[in-house]
Parts: C-alpha cells; sequence; structure tokens
C-alpha cells in the first residue's frame, strides 16, 4: 500500500518553497510515500497593515497548521523557525530541525551598496523591532518606515520607490532564488539575527512514532543545537521575532558560542552578552545568558517596549 505523508504549510512563497522542500526530500529518502501539501492562510498572512509586536498574542503564523495537526488533517507542518513559539500545544512538537540556511540579514538597495553608504536620513524598510533598534543605534539619522508581507511583497515596494533600502532575512531571498538581490550580508556584529532565523523546523505529533521515523533523516544536529540555545534565550526572556530581543549561536572549536541582545526600539538602550559552553549544555547556556541579560536590566527595556506596542 503506498503510504501518505500530508504537510501543513502556509501559503507565501516562501512557506510553499520550504515545504516543497520537505516533500522533495522525503519523497526521494522514501519512493513509495506520496507526500501532499496542505495549504492554509494563518492569521499572521490576514493581518498585515500593523508592526507583529502590535497584534499581540504568540504563534500568529503556526496555529492554524496546529489545528490540522490536532484534528488530523496533516502529518507535519513546516515551519521557519523564527516565527514558532516557545510552547507547544498538548500532542504536539518539534521533532526535526534541518540544517539551517545562511542566518545573517541581507541589506537590500536599488541604489546603494551598503548600509555604510546610506546619505543622512535614508529611508530604511523593515518592521522588525530587531532590526530596527541595532540599525537605529549605529545610524540614529536613518529613518525607519513600516514594511511587512511576503518576500515578493516587500521587494515590490522597494522597486516601487518607497524606500532607499529595506532589510530582510539573507534565507529567504536566497530560497526564493533572490540572492542576487542582496547587496551586503550584514555583519552579525551590526545586526544579530532572530532566534533560529534561516532554520526550517518540522512539528509533528508526538506521539506518531511512525510519521516521526519518516521524517527523522532530516534532522540535522548542529543546526539543532544552536536553534535550542537560541530558543532557551527567547523562552527564559519571553521573546520572538516581534520584539527586540536577538540571540545567535555558532559552534567554535567544538562548543557553542551564544551571543544574545536586548535593545530599545529606538536603538538607545542595547545590552549585549555572550556565553561559550559545551554543546550539552545548548538549553542551560540560552537560560543563563537570559538571566544575565535581565541582571543588566533587559526586563525594563522589554516591559517599556510592551507597554508602547
Ligand atoms: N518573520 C517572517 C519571516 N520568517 C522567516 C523569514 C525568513 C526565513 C528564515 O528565517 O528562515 C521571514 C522573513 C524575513 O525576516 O525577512
Amino acid at each position: 500500500m503506498t503510504q501518505r505523508l500530508r504537510i501543513a504549510t502556509r501559503t507565501s512563497a516562501l512557506a510553499l518553497w520550504q515545504a516543497n522542500d520537505v516533500k522533495d526530500r522525503l519523497e526521494a529518502l522514501h519512493p513509495s510515500l506520496l507526500v501532499e501539501l496542505v495549504p492554509m492562510v494563518s492569521k499572521g498572512d490576514k493581518i498585515l497593515d500593523v508592526p507583529l509586536a502590535k497584534v499581540g498574542g504568540k504563534g500568529l503564523f503556526v496555529k492554524e497548521l496546529e489545528t490540522a495537526l490536532l484534528d488530523n488533517e496533516a502529518d507535519i507542518a513546516v515551519h521557519s523557525m523564527k516565527d514558532v513559539p516557545m510552547e507547544f500545544p498538548e500532542g504536539l512538537g518539534l521533532s526535526v530541525i534541518c540544517q539551517r540556511e545562511d542566518p545573517r540579514d541581507a541589506f537590500v538597495s536599488n541604489h546603494y551598496e551598503k548600509l555604510a553608504d546610506l546619505p543622512q536620513g535614508s529611508v530604511v524598510g523593515t518592521s522588525s523591532l530587531r532590526r530596527q533598534a541595532q540599525i537605529l543605534e549605529r545610524r540614529p539619522d536613518l529613518q525607519i518606515r513600516f514594511l511587512r508581507g511576503n518576500v515578493g511583497t516587500r521587494l515590490g515596494k522597494l522597486d516601487a520607490g518607497e524606500y532607499d533600502a529595506i532589510i530582510l532575512a539573507a534565507a529567504g531571498l536566497i530560497r526564493l532564488g533572490e540572492r542576487a538581490r542582496i547587496n551586503e550580508f550584514l555583519l552579525t556584529d551590526d545586526s544579530l539575527p532572530a532566534g533560529g532565523q534561516g532554520a526550517v523546523g518540522i512539528e509533528c505529533r508526538t506521539g506518531d512514532r511512525a510519521i516521526q521515523a519518516l521524517i527523522a533523516p532530516l534532522h540535522h544536529e548542529l543546526s539543532a543545537q544552536q536553534v535550542l540555545a537560541e530558543r532557551a534565550m527567547n523562552k527564559r526572556l519571553e521573546g520572538g521575532c516581534q520584539v527586540p530581543i536577538a540571540c545567535f549561536a555558532i559552534h567554535q572549536d567544538g562548543r557553542l558560542w551564544l551571543r544574545g541582545l536586548v535593545a530599545s526600539v529606538d536603538g538607545k538602550r542595547v545590552l549585549r552578552d555572550d556565553i561559550r559552553d559545551d554543546v550539552s549544555q545548548a538549553e542551560q547556556m540560552g537560560v543563563a545568558l537570559a538571566e544575565r541579560l535581565i541582571a543588566a536590566g533587559a526586563d525594563k527595556i522589554l516591559a517599556e517596549v510592551y507597554a508602547n506596542a
């Protein structure tokens, strides 16, 4: 009997690319497996006119997909890890983290080669408070203007002349075949990425061992260790990609190096810290780094961000 596997996915070009990539890889691994996509529109895709920080609530991009898993209308959900909340509904969990794509932020402009080349007062498009805070820290003269929507929509608005430059995740551009539009990969010292950026994760029913066995070969342990450390920091700070929190782990000499940042949205107060430890301590490192940032005042900064959202 041919076995079927249904993938719940959002309908944006990037989400579909990621779901199709998982489908292709599963079909290559299991020649008799029939993989289908179950596309669905999430709340985060419907609310496009306000910053995500204002929409409130976690899991705006994943809730509908999780409901499909719980209702047995799909077997796995493919997510950008950056959009996945720290907590899962009872009966669901992440079972695979795929190999991470380039985690950096990218500077895209039709007139300037690098962020440093932007003249005084230039208009930069992003709706990420994390990107905004880090840009304003270095360049308080720049004007940050609201920009949401799918990758294609954002590029279209840049091309229509609404911005001098925009900042996007390099991973999304690369996956969609738009690598050539990247003028500059921002240094992680200048734009520390969001936790999970560039990584795709697969969520499924925790009790479904057969499905877990099918997808297990897609797991990439080094990427998973990095994402685990980053998410542990986010979880302890109760943050995500909707607040000015950045965290980024890499392996160095066989150990993990995790950097974290919490900032005010105007970039005037920026807390940075980092921690190195054995990979077995990934989760504990994230918690420890979050607690150091809190001791340095991160909770006060974040309380102000939430109060003004
Ligand atoms: N918040 C939206 C989102 N979620 C994941 C990505 C990019 C792809 C990735 O991080 O894997 C993006 C777009 C962006 O930030 O430019």
